[in-house]
């Protein structure tokens, strides 16, 4: 009998495990297990076991309670010991404890939020960020400091109510069939790197849904980016508005797979942000479905040009086979960038500082001509 470890959220107890029915055939690595979720919303989601010393994905089934173990992933990474962020990330995540320390900690509803079953992400996310009939996806990230660039480029002109319209002014006039669109609006959240809080988050939700409270299952979903090191910070977002949140895999490594649950858990979708191969490595192996490859190196705070397209193509048939999804992300801005992302199969690519001073000044014009500039070509 196979004994199961899982390490997912105490919301499931393991009430039989082994192989149930038919035993699989050796290639297909099929198991059914019974976990009884003892939260009738613990159905449809999606956490990871142990099993056989691998780590597994699995998404509960339609029927309560009987999950599919897909193939086990990649080899089990030798644990993580006494790893610490590299370069400048240290200094940031050690800025992140403190702030779940002496801010998060003490709000009692964020923890409640936290052990709070939610319905698994929905899967739409993921479909809106795909590459769709050749079009590539656009990510907006707003940010009013974007510190790649020697001196930091300060957008403080940028107010979340004018980002709100104006971007939802920009999907009103993309016509039908166009070879761009708006497909999520990612928000930087860090008062240091980004000159946003939580705050900004929650501000732009909120005029983000008036603008789509005709049709609110039109509006592009909100993912929240910080330098998250810990769930409270998930809770804190998920509080906030946020649909999907971008895990920076530097920052938290021997936590990603921890983390992917806990936002999962919280219903949120995820991205991984990934820079190095090691990184990439951990977030395949902790189950991540989209992926946000960038040139920036977050550890030296310089852009490595490049390296999005170099790591994306090494591995373009493992994460096809995986049904990944693959983002591009670095200061983009020409569209030799864009076309170099899309011929090494990315789905779509992640914009911030190229179309901030368009949204920040509120020119729908410009900003759709940056779009278009970067997107239509021959694309
Ligand atoms: O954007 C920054 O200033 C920054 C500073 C330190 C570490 C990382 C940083 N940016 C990484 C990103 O957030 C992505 O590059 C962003 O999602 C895309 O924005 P942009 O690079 O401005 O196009």
């Amino acid at each position: 009998m196979n004994t199961l470890q899982h390490r997912a959220s105490p919301a499931f107890a393991v009430t039989s495990a082994g192989l149930v029915g038919a035993r699989p055939a050796r290639k297909a690595h099929r198991h059914c297990v019974t976990l009884c979720p003892t939260d009738p919303k613990g159905v449809g989601a999606c956490f990871r076991i142990r099993f056989h010393k691998r780590t597994c994905s699995l998404r509960a089934g339609q029927e309560r309670g009987t999950l599919m173990m897909t193939e086990p992933l990649a080899a089990q990474q030798e644990e993580l010991v006494d790893w610490l962020p590299a370069g400048a990330l240290e200094k940031d995540v050690m800025r992140k404890f403190e702030y779940v320390r002496d801010e998060l900690s003490n709000r009692e509803p964020l923890s409640f939020r936290l052990s709070y079953m939610s319905e698994a992400p929905s899967r739409d996310i993921r479909a809106k960020l795909r590459r769709r009939r050749g079009r590539l996806s656009v990510v907006v990230d707003l940010k009013r400091r974007s510190a790649t660039s020697e001196p930091a480029r300060e957008f403080h002109a940028l107010n979340m109510y004018a980002a709100a319209e104006i971007l939802s002014d920009l999907r009103a006039e993309i016509p039908l069939g166009s070879k761009f669109g708006l497909d999520g609006i990612m928000v930087s959240v860090d008062s240091e790197l980004y000159d946003q809080d939580c705050a900004s988050l929650s501000d732009f939700a909120r005029h983000w849904r008036y603008f789509h409270r005709e049709d609110p299952s039109t509006a592009p979903p909100i993912i929240y980016k910080d330098i998250i090191v810990h769930e409270l910070q998930l809770a804190e977002a998920a509080e906030a508005g946020a649909k999907a949140a971008c895990l920076v895999a530097g920052a938290c490594l021997p936590d990603l797979e921890k983390l992917l649950n806990a936002a999962y858990i919280l219903g949120m979708e995820v991205l991984v942000e990934v820079h190095t191969e090691e990184e990439l490595q951990y977030a395949f192996e902790a189950g991540a479905g989209i992926y946000v490859f960038t040139d920036v190196d977050r550890a030296r705070r310089r852009v490595v040009k490049g390296r999005a397209v170099d790591l994306m193509d090494k591995y373009r048939v493992d994460l096809r086979n995986a049904g990944a999804v693959c983002l591009g992300s670095g200061r983009i801005e020409t569209l030799e960038q864009v076309e170099q992302l899309r011929d090494v199969g990315a789905d779509g690519i992640v914009i911030g500082g190229k179309l901030m001073a368009s949204i920040a000044r509120g020119d729908v014009e410009a900003l759709a001509s940056v779009l278009h500039s970067l997107l239509v070509a021959d694309l």
